[in-house]
């Protein structure tokens, strides 16, 4: 099988144009078929609170009301999706940048309302992330930008978390490729305190995420961003990593961030 890597960007390195701009310097020099996802929510956050919608937050997920819906669709399919796309292609990389409801390449369910309603979220199934036609794309020889935007094949644009639909992609493309996914973001991995890059841990286990998380050593983002990598490891997906965007060029060599391992 053909080696895929999935790479995932977060929002606190986009929000910087000096490390965006690195990043995907660093992106187009990696080799082989890869497929970018990125968030962005900060920039959300900023824009929404200056147009004067507050954000709501619940386990690191956005409550999505209809104005919060148009403000990410603006600002992830839009104005972050077209922009990387056009520094990609400045630098030789021909990308092409996709919500999901191009060429319905991530179909979402609306998550149903609980003792939460989420709003304008979407979920994703083992069904959602059309192989067909981003293989196609890759066979063209084009790479695909995806954003954190899904459609539910129904008119419905929906928001879903970037760190869920890189998992989704790669553990839907991991039946075609031997795929790696790598989540990049602004610390060297996942650290023992976050305030020291020297206290990386460099492989956790499953059953050590747990006590990790017990310990109140992983909080926040970082637990659905360890949970979906592990879902994309248990699901097929060869090796994932979580380290520092800058890091990016050390993966084939010196390694990087933290590996995680079934
Ligand atoms: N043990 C940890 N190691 C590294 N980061 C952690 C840890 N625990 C919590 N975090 C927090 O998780 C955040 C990453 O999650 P998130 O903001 O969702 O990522 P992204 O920028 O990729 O969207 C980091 O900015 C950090 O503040
Ligand atoms: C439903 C949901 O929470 N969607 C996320 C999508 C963006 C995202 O995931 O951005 P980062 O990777 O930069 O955090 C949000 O709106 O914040």
């Amino acid at each position: 099988m053909k080696q895929l890597t999935i790479i995932k960007i977060g929002g606190n390195v986009i929000d910087s144009s000096e490390k965006l701009h690195q990043f995907l310097l660093d992106f187009t020099a990696l080799p082989g078929d890869k497929i970018l996802v990125h968030g962005g929510g900060k920039i959300a956050t900023e824009l929404g609170t200056s147009l004067g919608i507050e954000p709501k937050m619940v386990d690191g997920r956005r409550i999505t009301d209809i104005e919060t819906l148009r403000i990410v669709t603006m600002v992830y399919a839009g104005l972050i999706n077209k922009n990387m796309v056009a520094q990609l292609q400045a630098r030789g990389c021909n990308a092409i940048g996709l919500s999901g409801a191009d060429g319905n390449v991530i179909r979402a369910v609306k998550r149903p309302v609980g003792s939460i309603d989420y709003g304008f979220v979407g979920d994703l199934n083992e069904a959602s992330v059309s192989v067909q036609t981003l293989d196609s794309l890759l066979k063209s020889g084009l790479v695909p930008v995806l954003c954190a935007i899904t459609h539910d094949g129904d008119t419905q644009l929906l928001n879903t978390n970037a760190d869920t639909i890189a998992s989704a992609v790669a553990v839907a493309m991991s039946a075609v490729y031997d795929t790696r996914l790598v989540y990049c973001f602004e610390k060297k991995g996942v650290l023992r305190d976050v305030e020291d890059d020297l206290s990386l841990v460099t492989e956790i286990k499953r059953n050590e995420f747990e006590q990790l998380k017990d310990e109140g050593v992983v909080s926040g983002g970082m637990i659905p961003k360890l949970h979906n990598a592990f879902e994309a490891i248990r699901q097929g997906v060869k090796a994932v990593y979580i380290g520092k965007a800058d890091e990016l060029p050390q993966i084939d060599t010196e390694g990087f961030g933290t590996r995680l391992i079934d």
